[in-house]
């Protein structure tokens, strides 16, 4: 900002660097029980990056744009956030990485849209900033503790589930929109039967007027029932609750809990406090979470401008929900692989330490929250199971939509082969085998004896998504490699 004259005292009306009301200070050193962020800072041109920085730690803190006596009524040095480290984002000139600190007395406790409202409040709409990302933050044990966090976590859900010792498989029915109810519950019913644990409703069906949701519910359960008894096993869909308002999210969860379901959904798209919410409501329900992320990308994909996907899988944890979209590397949508195994460290981790290869600012300490599954959605089929297992590890649900219901023999062929190729390609990992290297080979051998397999890797062999990354780590390596 432009300040005409040298400043006269601290609490002297007129405008002032926020540099010099406190905002940034090199020796401060932050306390256990500050909230710390990380963010990348892009001036406009000619703006200093220092007081750049001090505007962020005081824009999403106490400050406004001149003096105000009345800070003085208040414990102002302790309230202001303090950016106390600054470093260029290597790679990428004109940007900085700033560090900021804020007091815990700041933040209500157990609410992220007031932690939200502070940090990315108003901050990212401040003229001297060309563009702003939040790029990651530190939740101190003593916030974390504010929060309930996860109602069932992936121990319990696998206990609920009696499933252990490979990755969950799922489907997002489609066409996404338009089926009638009756119609719905077949492709539910066969995906089951043929061998998924999982079904779910995509984001955008709620109750439209193809298909209201009480139906949806009634034939997705009956599928589900019928399933299990063919079966023998545990069997879920995700009904999405998502609604206009809280009390209809409440009236249609309540309805999934009466029919029996062990699973509900909702979008990210529904809110923060809504989804504190829905998670209360979970926990006192018994009742597995499901979070998809609709509506991220418009804000996390781009480096320069928005708030990482890591911070709202952060805020995700701390929220309680069981089940949380991270992305699959390999599938039709963004996913860098190093980018996307920070987001599921923070899924799955009792303590992430720091990892700036995986875009990891701090280590963090999740305090007894429990894990969330990881869910892999997202343009995957079976011919890339080496890849899953290998990228996303075990704790994780692998969704294949178009790949179960694309199947050229049906719906119920395309998760025989789905669930073929897993349970081979766990063998081959658990006997010990470079699946990697060997997963075509692994896939094949078993397609062999699995007509269903041998036609998915036949219509899907040269489907692959192989596109750069928007969102990729920026850090110097200190690992020196020779
Ligand atoms: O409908 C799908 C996937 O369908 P399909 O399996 O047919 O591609 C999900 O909405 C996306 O996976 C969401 O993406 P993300 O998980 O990255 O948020
Ligand atoms: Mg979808």
């Amino acid at each position: 900002m432009n300040v005409a004259s040298p400043p006269r005292g601290r609490y002297d009306a007129g405008v002032m660097k926020y540099k010099e009301m406190g905002y940034f200070d090199l020796d401060y050193q932050p306390k256990q029980t500050d909230i710390l962020a990380c963010f990348r800072v892009t001036p406009q041109e000619g703006v200093d990056p220092e007081e750049a920085a001090a505007a962020v730690a005081g824009e999403s803190s106490t400050a406004t744009w001149t003096v105000v006596w009345t800070d003085r009524l208040t414990a102002a040095d302790m309230y202001r956030a303090k950016c106390y480290r600054i470093d260029p984002v290597p790679g990428a000139p004109g940007s900085w990485f700033a560090y900021i600190a804020y007091d815990l007395d700041l933040f209500e406790p157990g609410s992220i849209v007031n932690l939200s409202a502070s940090i990315i409040g108003n901050v990212f709409g401040f003229k001297p900033l060309k563009a702003l990302r939040l790029e990651d933050m530190r939740l101190p044990v003593a916030y974390v503790k504010t929060f309930d966090g996860p109602a069932t976590g992936i121990v319990v859900e696998r206990e609920r589930l009696d499933k252990f010792g490979r990755p969950l498989l799922g489907a997002t029915v489609k066409p996404k929109l338009g089926l009638s109810g009756r119609n719905y519950g077949r492709v539910v019913y066969e995906a089951l039967k043929g061998g998924l644990d999982f079904t779910k409703d995509d984001e955008n069906i709620n109750s439209q007027p193809f298909m209201h949701w009480r139906d949806r519910f009634l034939y997705c359960m009956e599928a589900v029932n019928r399933a299990q008894a063919m079966t023998g096993e545990v069997k879920g869909t995700y009904l999405n609750v998502s609604a206009g308002t809280m009390e209809d999210m409440y009236e249609r969860a309540e309805f999934a809990k009466q029919l029996g379901s062990t699973i509900i959904m909702i979008d990210l798209v529904i809110g923060y406090t809504a989804i504190q919410s829905m998670s209360k409501w979970a926990r006192r329900n018994d009742m597995i979470l499901h979070l998809h992320r609709a509506g991220h990308s418009t804000y996390t994909r781009q480096k320069s401008h928005g708030v990482s996907f890591r911070v709202i899988a952060k805020w995700m944890r701390l929220a309680g929900v069981d089940h949380i979209h991270a992305g699959t590397v390999v599938g039709k949508l963004e996913g860098d692989p190093a980018t996307t195994a920070g987001y599921y460290d923070i899924c799955r981790e009792p303590y992430n330490r720091e990892q700036l290869e995986h875009g990891l600012f701090f280590e963090q300490d999740w305090a007894g929250l429990r894990r969330m599954m990881p869910v892999a959605s997202g343009g995957i089929h079976a011919g890339q199971m080496h890849q899953l297992l290998t990228l996303l590890g075990e704790d994780v649900v692998l969704q294949f939509g178009g790949g179960t219901i694309g199947h050229p023999m049906g719906i119920a062929a395309g998760a025989i082969a789905n669930r073929v190729a897993l349970e081979c390609m766990v063998l081959a990992r658990n006997e010990g085998r470079d699946i990697m290297a060997e997963g075509p080979d692994i896939l094949a051998a078993a397609a062999r004896h699995c007509t269903p397999l041998a036609q998915a890797l036949e219509v899907w062999k040269d489907v692959t998504f192989d596109y750069a990354s928007t969102d990729t780590p920026d850090f110097v390596s200190t690992v020196s490699v020779s």
